[in-house]
Formats: structure tokens, C-alpha cells, sequence
């Protein structure tokens, strides 16, 4: 048996993990969110307390509507927590410096090359010029999209599209990675081939990763730990590590594995339990 499990909620003791203030450490401390006010108001998640080492690979996975979004927004510094304190790398995040972001959809520039887009992330992350075309090369080849840089956007598929969208985030090179349903949009051979990818540019780069998902098999596959969200407001529920062999396994034989398949329905059933 691989995996390490402990389930239930870290405990929450008030007390920061040792290295909170470095940098890719995240913490959400006592965190509520609520949008509007008086009568409208609605409490999208909290209280939430989460620690986050730096270089781990933590998937939020809850029932639609629960506050994955919110809490990923949270940690962009796209929003304010309405009570409580959230630190990216020991400091309250700002929008853009604090983290990539990959989104559903990839927002690209349409009218520009695939190496366009990626030119315009590293004027942004301020690398001067004469590094761009090796900076560009380098971050095509490590999303798999190596010779592709004279192409246009619409001349892609969705899943190359949303490869870009990595590498571009990729560019800035702040340690932390944020990821709201990447492949969602995906077709289902497209999402496993991605997800093998995204893992491995994460422990390539040893960025920490926060991605979001409602599917438990996507959970279980990437993280090196899955964090279960109750329905909203949300609330950790499950705080499970994954210590599935990856070293040398290839993405079909752990898939296939009965430690995969254990943890797989172990995640489902509580993401079920806390929908109802
Ligand atoms: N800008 C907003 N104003 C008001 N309510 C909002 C806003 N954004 C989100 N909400 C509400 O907050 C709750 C949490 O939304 P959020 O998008 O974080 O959930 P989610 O778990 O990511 O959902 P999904 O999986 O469907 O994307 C939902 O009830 C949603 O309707």
C-alpha cells in the first residue's frame, strides 16, 4: 500500500507551519469570503485555514459553487478576504506579482503568433528583449509545443491553446502557480495527456500548485495532496496526502493501479458526502 493517509482537516492549531514566510509558501488563515451586502450577502467560503509548503502540488476539489474559484481568487489577490489573512510567499498577494494564473479559458491575444503571446508574458515579467527567443524556446519545449511559435492562435487546438496559456503564465517566474479548471473545456484524451504535462512542469520547475477541479480522478492524479471542500460556504473537509509511486510509473499504469482507484473513490465519496 502507497498511500500515506491521514484524512479529516489538518489540525488547527493557530500556529503557522515552520517557512510560511517563504518564498511559495501559501497560507489562508481563518479565511471567510462573502460577496455583496446586507441582505444579498452570500458567504461563498470559510472559515478556511490551509498551509501550503512550498513546491507541494495541493488540489481543491468540491461540489459546483462551493468556492474552489473564490478561494483560488483569494490567493491571486483578486480579492480581499472579507475576515481573516491569506499570504502568497509571506506577503498579502497582489494581482499579477504573486502568482500565474491559468484559467478555464485561455485568454489569449487571437491576432498574435503562438510566440507572440508568449513575448508579450515576458515584457510583463520585465526580461529584457535579447533574452526573449531563448526564454520562448525554452517554455514552448517545456509545454510540449516546441516548433509552434509562428503559429496563430486559431490555427491551434484548444488543448495546444491552453498550452500556451501555461507557458505564458510560466514566463513570470513567481513561484507559485494557480490553476482554475484548466481543461475543463477539454476533450477527455486531450485533459489526461495535459495533466501528465502539468504535473510534471510543476516538478520540473518546482513551483507550488493550487489547482482546482471538481473531478476526483483529476484530483487524485496530480496531487500530492487533495484538499476536499464542503459544500458552500466552503470548508476543508478532507485534507488527504497522495503518496502514490510516480517515479518511473507511466500516467497509464498508476491510472491503473488499485492504490489509484482506492484513493480515487475514497475522494468521490467525500466529495459527494460534503455536496449533500
Ligand atoms: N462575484 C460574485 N458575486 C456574488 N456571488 C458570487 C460571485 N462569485 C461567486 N459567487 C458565488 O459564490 C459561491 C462560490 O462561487 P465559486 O465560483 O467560488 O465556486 P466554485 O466552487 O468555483 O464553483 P464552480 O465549480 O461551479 O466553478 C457561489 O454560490 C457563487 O454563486
Amino acid at each position: 500500500m502507497v498511500s500515506r493517509e491521514t484524512g479529516g482537516p489538518r489540525p488547527t492549531t493557530g500556529a503557522a507551519l515552520p517557512g510560511a514566510e517563504l518564498p511559495g509558501a501559501v497560507r489562508l488563515d481563518d479565511v471567510i469570503h462573502r460577496y455583496g451586502r446586507g441582505d444579498d450577502a452570500v458567504t461563498a467560503v470559510g472559515p478556511v485555514r490551509l498551509d501550503v509548503e512550498p513546491g507541494e502540488f495541493v488540489v481543491l476539489v468540491g461540489a459546483s459553487g462551493c468556492g474552489k474559484s473564490t478561494l483560488l481568487r483569494l490567493l491571486a489577490g483578486f480579492e480581499q478576504p472579507t475576515h481573516g489573512t491569506v499570504r502568497v510567499s509571506g506577503a498579502a498577494p497582489r494581482p499579477g506579482h504573486a502568482a500565474g494564473v491559468v484559467f478555464q479559458q485561455p485568454r489569449l491575444m487571437p491576432w498574435r503568433t503562438v510566440g507572440g503571446n508568449v513575448d508579450l508574458a515576458l515584457r510583463y515579467a520585465g526580461v529584457p528583449k535579447d533574452r526573449w527567443a531563448g526564454r520562448r524556446a525554452e517554455l514552448l519545449d517545456r509545454v510540449g509545443l516546441d516548433g509552434t511559435e509562428r503559429r496563430r492562435v486559431w490555427e491551434i487546438s484548444g488543448g495546444q491553446q491552453q498550452r500556451v496559456a501555461i507557458a505564458r503564465t510560466l514566463a513570470a517566474e513567481n513561484p507559485v502557480l494557480l490553476l482554475d479548471e484548466p481543461f475543463a473545456a477539454l476533450d477527455a484524451l486531450t485533459r489526461e495527456r495535459l495533466q501528465e504535462d502539468v504535473r510534471q512542469v510543476a516538478a520540473r520547475t518546482g513551483r507550488t500548485t493550487v489547482f482546482v477541479t471538481h473531478s476526483a480522478d483529476e484530483a487524485v492524479f496530480l496531487g500530492s495532496r487533495v484538499v476536499v471542500l464542503s459544500r458552500r460556504p466552503g470548508t476543508v473537509v478532507l485534507d488527504l496526502p497522495v503518496d502514490l509511486p510516480r517515479d518511473g510509473v507511466d500516467a497509464e499504469e498508476l491510472r491503473g493501479s488499485a492504490e489509484f482507484a482506492e484513493l480515487r473513490a475514497r475522494v468521490g465519496h467525500e466529495v459527494k458526502a460534503a455536496a449533500a
